[in-house]
């Protein structure tokens, strides 16, 4: 009953979607699937008494002509619908797919940072997309179900001078063909969720060996024959899923038909047996055999829909699940931040759920408005992830340990804080877009204001990149034929503009000059110490050059803080970041170095 209530509701969650997006399709179709049926056994029923008719040779011409009149009307009417449900089919799937895929971005989009890391999330994002596309399969499924109980129903009714034995014997052949139907069904399902993962495999391989990107590494190592052996290996093993199941598939095919003929020969036996015995007239005959092979291709389509049912079921489960979430924008239950006044973190300990150990543990620190902090320390020692956590990108229980202005993050409008924050991540995003949207995509209302566009490229040192006659127009990356393509740290300093053309009271930058030769990499902080003078700036770096020149610096080891102070006072304690400093110290200012 339950299962039922599920399969009931899932149901009204696919009709309410297409009947919200085109109206007209949806009544277009539900009239077609009613009279299409009586289309089909109405001309049988003609036909019949048509040729029984000229069978009698008294027969009356304007009986003929007029039954003949009827036939082809009916056909006619039929062939317009469909005509006009066509046409509006094209301009349905469209908005449909249109709709549903917004939805599915918005859904993605609002969905946790944590969840959207884990490696499991990437399988789901296809399995949603999938699942949308059965919304309308479920749909039509259904509008298929009634209208194959109206034909069958109809057309057992075209069997009436037949004995209720041969018809009952009739119907068990042909539930016994849907049942195979359904084996092969039931069969897909299962080996389409294990192609999904192998799909995802093989075609990220190919991937790769597309990526003229990644050419150049394969070409210096030697490994793309390598690679290329592996992707083979991973699609063969699909392949060969695909392949048994298809073998199973024609096995079943094939017995479906050998039952198929054995049907069609013992029901025209027993006809032409009953029109020697007189009970049967040839019109009926030619009603029968035509009206057998619907019930049996009825039936199969029956259990087809059963199938898909079955079949959809799952996938619909997750697309109720999708786009019944309602993407809250703005949560008037959380206060807006109007300032950054100070950001605190008091004894923040977090895992990320597919892992064992902690990233960070016991952290506590207190940045006010205005300071220029460093956080330095070894990889993966968890810098990104505290970041991470107080720009509000993780919105897990553990994560609550982050105040600012004194209030907690999950009582603040994170949108809010947003506004007022810029940020480079490690992985920043190469916009293959002109350099306008490249720099304006931190604050798009900005957009049209060349001067300050101007401005900030200039900042960076990459005004030169422009194409004279194309500006800020000028396309970056490979997308068009006209685009150019950037170095490591162009694409870097691009994205420091990008960071310092919104106007934000904090900036947070995760190893901004990673790919910025040395000797630039030091007037380009200042630039940016000097610029952000009111904001408060937080830096990750390797570079011990870099953080010598801030307020404060923050000292990571294996998710723990292990220090805080100035350069100075580190240096003075003599502690882990003296040891890096003392690594690191040949590459910068001697005078500094000695100094200290
Ligand atoms: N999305 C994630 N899911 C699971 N574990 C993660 C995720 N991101 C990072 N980690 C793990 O958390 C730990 C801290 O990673 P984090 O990226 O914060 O280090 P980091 O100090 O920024 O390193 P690096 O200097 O190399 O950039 C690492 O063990 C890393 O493997």
């Amino acid at each position: 009953m339950k299962a039922f209530l599920k399969g009931f509701n899932l149901f009204v969650f696919s009709f309410k979607e297409v009947w919200k997006v085109d109206k007209k399709y949806f009544l277009l179709n539900l009239m077609l699937l009613i009279v299409t049926p009586i289309q089909l056994n109405a001309s049988i029923y003609l036909g019949s008494k048509l040729i029984n008719n000229l069978s009698t040779m008294s027969f009356k011409l304007m009986d003929v002509v007029q039954l003949l009149l009827m036939i082809i009307s009916i056909e006619l009417l039929i062939t317009i619908f469909t005509q006009i449900q066509v046409k509006h089919n094209l301009s349905f799937t469209e908005k449909f797919s249109i709709r549903q895929n917004n939805r599915l971005l918005d859904y993605f989009y609002g969905m946790d940072m944590v969840e959207k890391e884990n490696p499991s999330f990437h399988g789901k994002a296809n399995y949603n997309e999938f699942a949308l596309s059965k919304i309308e399969s479920n749909y039509q499924s259904f509008l298929t179900l009634v209208s194959v109980l109206i034909s069958i129903s109809l057309s057992i009714a075209l069997l009436h001078k037949l004995n209720i034995l041969v018809i009952v014997g009739l119907l068990i052949l042909c539930m016994l063909r849907g049942l195979l139907e359904l084996r092969t069904i039931r069969n897909r399902v299962e080996v389409t969720n294990i192609l999904q993962t192998s799909h995802r495999t093989h075609g990220y391989l190919f991937q790769m060996l597309n990526n003229f990107s990644v050419h150049k590494e394969l070409m210096i190592n030697q490994s793309f024959e390598f690679l290329k052996k592996l992707w083979i290996k991973k699609k063969r093993h699909a392949f060969e899923l695909q392949f048994n199941l298809e073998k199973k598939t024609i096995n079943y095919i094939t017995i479906s038909k050998i039952l198929s003929a054995g049907c069609k020969l013992s029901l025209s036996l027993f006809c032409i047996y009953y029109i020697y015995k007189g009970n049967l007239t040839i019109g009926d005959y030619m009603a029968i055999t035509m009206a057998a092979p619907l019930i049996e291709s009825n039936v199969l389509s029956l259990f087809n829909v059963c199938g898909k049912f079955y079949e959809n079921t799952s996938y619909l489960k997750f697309a109720n699940e999708m786009l019944s979430n309602e993407i809250n924008e703005n949560d008037s239950t959380r206060d807006e931040i109007s300032e950054i006044d100070s950001i605190e973190v008091r004894n923040l300990s977090f895992k990320y759920p597919n892992r064992d150990k902690n990233a960070l543990n016991h952290i506590n620190l207190m940045i006010n408005k205005g300071e220029k902090i460093a956080i330095v320390g070894d990889n993966a020692s968890g810098k990104t992830t505290l970041i991470k956590i107080i720009l509000g990108l993780y919105q897990s229980e553990q994560s609550d340990n982050v105040f600012y202005n004194g209030k907690e993050i999950k009582d603040i409008d994170l949108h809010s804080l947003w506004r007022k924050t810029s940020v480079i991540f490690q992985d920043f995003t190469k916009f293959e877009l002109d350099i306008r949207h490249n720099i304006a995509m931190s604050n798009v209302s900005e957009i049209n204001n060349d001067e300050k566009i101007n401005n900030v490229i200039k900042l960076f040192g990459v005004s030169n990149i422009l194409n004279p006659e194309k500006g800020l127009a000028t396309e970056l990356g490979y997308l068009t034929d006209e685009s150019i393509n950037l170095s490591g740290g162009q694409w870097q300093r691009i994205a420091l503009a990008r960071a310092l053309f919104k106007e934000a009271s904090l900036v947070v930058l995760d190893e901004p000059t990673s790919a910025i030769d040395p000797n630039s990499e030091l007037d380009l902080l200042k630039n940016l110490i000097e610029v952000s003078d009111d904001k408060t700036l937080i830096i990750i770096t390797h570079r011990i050059g870099i953080a010598a020149n801030v307020d404060k610096i923050i000292v990571m080891k294996e998710g723990e803080i292990k220090e805080i102070g100035t350069h100075y006072e580190l240096v003075k304690s003599r502690g882990y970041y003296f040891e890096m400093w003392t690594q690191q110290k040949e590459l910068y200012n001697k005078q500094e170095v000695e100094a200290v």
